[in-house]
């Protein structure tokens, strides 16, 4: 057991999925994998261990925010020995060609700040995926039919954002999309000689103001869970 996570020794596979939203953990656990345990639910953060294909599986919540991904990616990667972490989050689309449902697999992740910026001190740090789970994403994805969108998206502090510079700025970089966690994820996964990769799915678009509701997200989710299952475990 750590600080944040209640799981005995062993109950945290090797590979965990990281979705935000703990619910999230839920839903796709039951969806997708077999014999489900629930492994942790302190502070009501959910994890669940299954196996998809015999392959041993954690789907676990990391909350909003880098600080609380932080907190989660650090256990589970130096307490319980996780080797493979992919994020399976929902962003704001930045690029007119980027749409709603669509999927969008991070390259690198640009931020303001990262929780590890203290140890970095001078240093912008260029947080990356792992290429393996990368390249295997984007053969998953063409294999169930979707078209990804591969490159660099930003990683913000903030969900209400009062900075329409910067948005603008990060636009006309080509970012391709929004999200809260995965800068982080990539510089601890680096850090700790782990693999990393986020994949998200457009939930809302910022230029369009489009948004999907609470349905619509779940059932557009599927897509990148299985891409995520099919990446840590390609053929
Ligand atoms: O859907 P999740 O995985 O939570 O990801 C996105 O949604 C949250 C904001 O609503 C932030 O965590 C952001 O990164
Ligand atoms: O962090 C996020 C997630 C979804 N949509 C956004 O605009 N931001």
């Amino acid at each position: 057991m750590t600080v944040h996570i209640g799981a005995k020794p062993g109950q945290i596979a090797e590979t965990v999925l990281l979705p935000g939203d703990p619910k999230r953990a839920e839903w796709a656990a039951h969806s997708f994998l077999e014999g489900v345990e629930l492994v942790n639910d302190v502070r009501g953060m959910l994890g669940y261990t299954g196996t998809w294909n015999g392959h041993r599986v954690t789907i676990h919540g990391s909350g909003m925010g880098m600080s609380s991904l932080s907190i989660y990616a650090n256990e589970l990667i130096r307490d319980y020995g996780a080797k493979t972490l992919v994020r399976i989050g929902s962003c704001g689309a930045m690029q007119a060609h980027v749409a709603l449902r669509d999927v969008v697999i991070a390259m690198t992740a640009s931020s303001i700040s990262t929780p590890s910026s203290a140890i970095l001190r001078e240093v912008n740090f260029a947080p990356c995926a792992d290429w393996g789970l990368l390249h295997a994403a984007v053969t998953a994805a063409k294999a169930r039919g979707v078209n990804p969108h591969v490159g660099g998206i930003y990683s913000s502090d903030t969900f209400y954002d009062e900075r329409p510079d910067l948005t603008e700025q990060m636009t006309r970089h080509g970012t391709l999309a929004v999200e809260m966690e995965a800068a982080e994820l990539y510089t601890l996964a680096a850090r700790h000689g782990a693999r990393a990769l986020a994949i998200l799915t457009v939930s809302d678009h910022l230029q369009t103001g489009e948004a999907l509701d609470s349905t619509a997200r779940e059932s557009s989710f599927g897509d990148m869970v299985e891409i995520a299952l099919m990446a840590a475990f390609p053929e």
